[in-house]
């Protein structure tokens, strides 16, 4: 079963066969019991909030605190179960992808993002919405192209895989080319369901005008024979497979 199909408010290209979602749509609802009941001027800051407890703190000042920035950890939101309401200071991501951004062509990598306004570090840029499922989608379509797969280990030191497609439903995230040297990162976020959502966020100050990107795969894994035209110092020439190791 699919969770609500909303319409993302962005600026998209013309004549792009998708349809453009507010944020993912799982096809295996597996729903959260995790809920706060923090009031308003608690704001879901610290460890009295159950939601913060469950993946330590996740936003200080509106921005992705260091450790998740880096890597180490996912991150855990309120959600509409919580007694708090939606100014809590505990769900940047539900908020909507940043109106600094512009869809435009960046050349021979087709459509890019680019920063409209400078971006502080830690900002959430968007979600990389599509269609989420555990299975491996990648065996069932030919376009790998707006898949991406997100590798966690879990605390009891299994793995699991989570695939977002958004060659068919997808929001201004589908747009984000690679970089070998990234000005943003993506990080598993979870409030609605224990399948998580993936969002993406400024590594760095990103500033008016340059273009957004992350690294398809965060860990050394082959690469693809799809040249890289990213222009970084540390290129490695071909894009990779596109596997992205969460934590
Ligand atoms: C998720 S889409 C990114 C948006 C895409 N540029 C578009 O116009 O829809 C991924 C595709 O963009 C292109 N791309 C992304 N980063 C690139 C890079 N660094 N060098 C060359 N092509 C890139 C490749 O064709 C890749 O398969």
């Amino acid at each position: 079963m699919m969770s609500g199909l909303m319409i993302d408010p962005y600026d998209h290209p013309d004549g792009v066969d998708c349809v453009y979602i507010a944020t993912s749509m799982y096809h295996d609802d597996e729903v959260f019991t995790v809920t706060c009941d923090c009031d308003g001027d608690a704001q879901c800051t610290g460890s009295s909030c159950t939601c913060v407890c469950t993946s330590n703190v996740n936003y200080e000042e509106g921005k992705l605190v260091e450790d998740k920035l880096n890597g180490r950890g996912s991150v855990f939101e309120c959600n509409e179960t919580c007694r708090c309401d939606f100014s809590c200071k505990n769900r940047e991501s539900q908020k909507g992808p940043s109106r600094d951004l512009e869809i435009a062509s960046s050349g021979a990598k087709g459509y890019g993002v680019f920063a409209r306004r400078h971006i502080l570090r830690g900002s959430f840029i968007c979600e990389y919405a599509g269609e989420i499922s555990l299975q491996n989608i990648r065996d069932k379509t030919s376009d790998w192209r707006y898949v991406i797969t997100l590798n966690e280990t879990m605390a009891d030191g299994s793995t699991t895989n989570t695939f977002i497609d958004a060659t068919k439903f997808g929001n201004v995230g589908r747009y984000l080319n690679h970089s070998c040297d990234p000005n943003c990162v993506l990080v598993p976020v979870r409030y609605d369901n224990v399948t998580p959502k993936v969002g993406i966020f400024a590594a760095r100050d990103i500033v008016e005008g340059e273009e957004l990107c992350y690294v398809y795969a965060q860990h050394d894994g082959d690469l693809s024979d799809t040249p890289c035209l990213c222009g970084s110092d540390t290129c490695k020439k071909f894009l990779p497979l596109g596997c992205y190791k969460g934590s």
